[in-house]
C-alpha cells in the first residue's frame, strides 16, 4: 500500500499585494500542498507578465517544501529563462516535452495499479503547455488528443496518487483540458494585465472583487481551491545562483 502523509506542507505563492504596496510589508500568501489538497498549479498571463520568472521561483520553493519530491520539466519554448536546466536528465525541451509527460503518466499508472508503492510527490512542470498543444493539434489531431487526455487524467487522478502538474500558458482555453479537467487546478495564478476573458474562464465567481484592479509585471491574482482569492506580488528573487542550484539538483 502507498504510505501517505497528510501533514500540511506549505508553499509560499507570493506576497499580499495590497499590504506590500500600502505599507511595504511582505505578508506571505501560502497554500497547503499536502495530499489532502489539490495542488495542481495553473499559471497564466500575457507575454512579459512574469510567468517564467515566477516559474523559476516557484519551482525552487516547491523543491524546498517537497524535499523528497521527484521533478520533471517540459520546456516547449526552450528559450533563455530555463537554459540553465538544459543538461539535467529530467529536463525535456521543445519536441521532447512529451517524453516528460510519458514518464510522469507511466508513474501515475504504476501507482494506480499498485505496481509502484512509493508515495513521494512527483511533479511535472510544463512551460507553455497551450502553445505545445496547439502545435500538436496542427501536426496530428489524434496524437494531440492522446496528450490532452493524459494531462486530464493526471489532473483528475493525480492528487490521491501524489502526482502534481504545474503548467504555464498565456490563455488556458478549455479546449486543451478535456472532460472539464481544468477545474482540477487547486491553485490558479493569473499574472499581469487583468484580461477579462481569462478572468471569466478562471474566476467567474469573483468578477466583482477583481473589477477595476490593475496589475503590473509580477503581480496578479491567486485563487486557492476555487474559493479563496488573493491579490499577490511575486517579489524579486534574492539569490539567483542558489535558486538555480536548487532547481538543477531537483532535475538531476
Ligand atoms: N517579479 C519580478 N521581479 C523582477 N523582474 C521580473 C519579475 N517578473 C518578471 N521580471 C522580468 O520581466 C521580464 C519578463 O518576464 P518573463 O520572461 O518571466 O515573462 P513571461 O510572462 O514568461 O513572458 P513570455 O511569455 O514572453 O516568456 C524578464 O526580464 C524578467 O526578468
Amino acid at each position: 500500500m502507498m504510505m501517505k502523509s497528510d501533514a500540511p506542507k506549505l508553499l509560499t505563492l507570493g506576497f499580499d499585494l495590497d499590504t506590500w504596496d500600502g505599507y511595504g510589508a511582505r505578508v506571505p500568501i501560502t497554500t497547503d500542498i499536502s495530499l489532502t489538497t489539490n495542488s495542481h498549479i495553473l499559471v497564466c498571463g500575457m507575454s512579459g507578465s512574469g510567468k517564467s520568472y515566477y516559474e523559476n521561483a516557484l519551482f525552487s520553493k516547491l523543491v524546498l517544501a517537497d524535499p523528497h519530491g521527484e521533478f520533471y520539466f517540459a520546456d516547449y519554448k526552450s528559450e533563455d529563462s530555463f537554459a540553465y536546466l538544459r543538461s539535467c536528465p529530467h529536463y525535456y525541451a521543445y519536441k521532447n516535452t512529451l517524453q516528460a509527460l510519458d514518464a510522469v503518466y507511466a508513474r501515475l499508472n504504476a501507482r494506480q495499479s499498485g505496481e509502484d508503492e512509493s508515495s513521494n510527490p512527483i511533479t511535472l512542470i510544463w512551460d507553455e503547455y497551450m502553445a505545445n498543444v496547439l502545435s500538436l493539434v496542427n501536426e496530428d489531431k489524434k496524437a494531440a488528443a492522446v496528450v490532452m487526455n493524459k494531462v486530464s487524467e493526471i489532473l483528475l487522478l493525480g492528487r490521491s496518487l501524489s502526482v502534481r502538474l504545474i503548467t504555464t500558458m498565456q490563455r488556458p482555453d478549455a479546449i486543451a483540458f478535456p472532460a472539464g479537467s481544468r477545474l482540477n487546478y487547486g491553485i490558479v495564478v493569473a499574472l499581469g494585465a487583468a484580461i477579462k476573458s481569462i478572468y471569466e474562464m478562471l474566476l467567474p465567481d469573483f468578477m466583482e472583487q477583481v473589477k477595476g484592479r490593475v496589475f503590473g509585471q509580477g503581480e496578479g491574482v491567486a485563487l486557492l481551491q476555487g474559493s479563496q482569492l488573493h491579490f499577490i506580488k511575486v517579489g524579486t528573487v534574492q539569490d539567483f545562483e542558489r535558486m538555480r542550484q536548487i532547481c538543477v539538483k531537483a532535475l538531476s
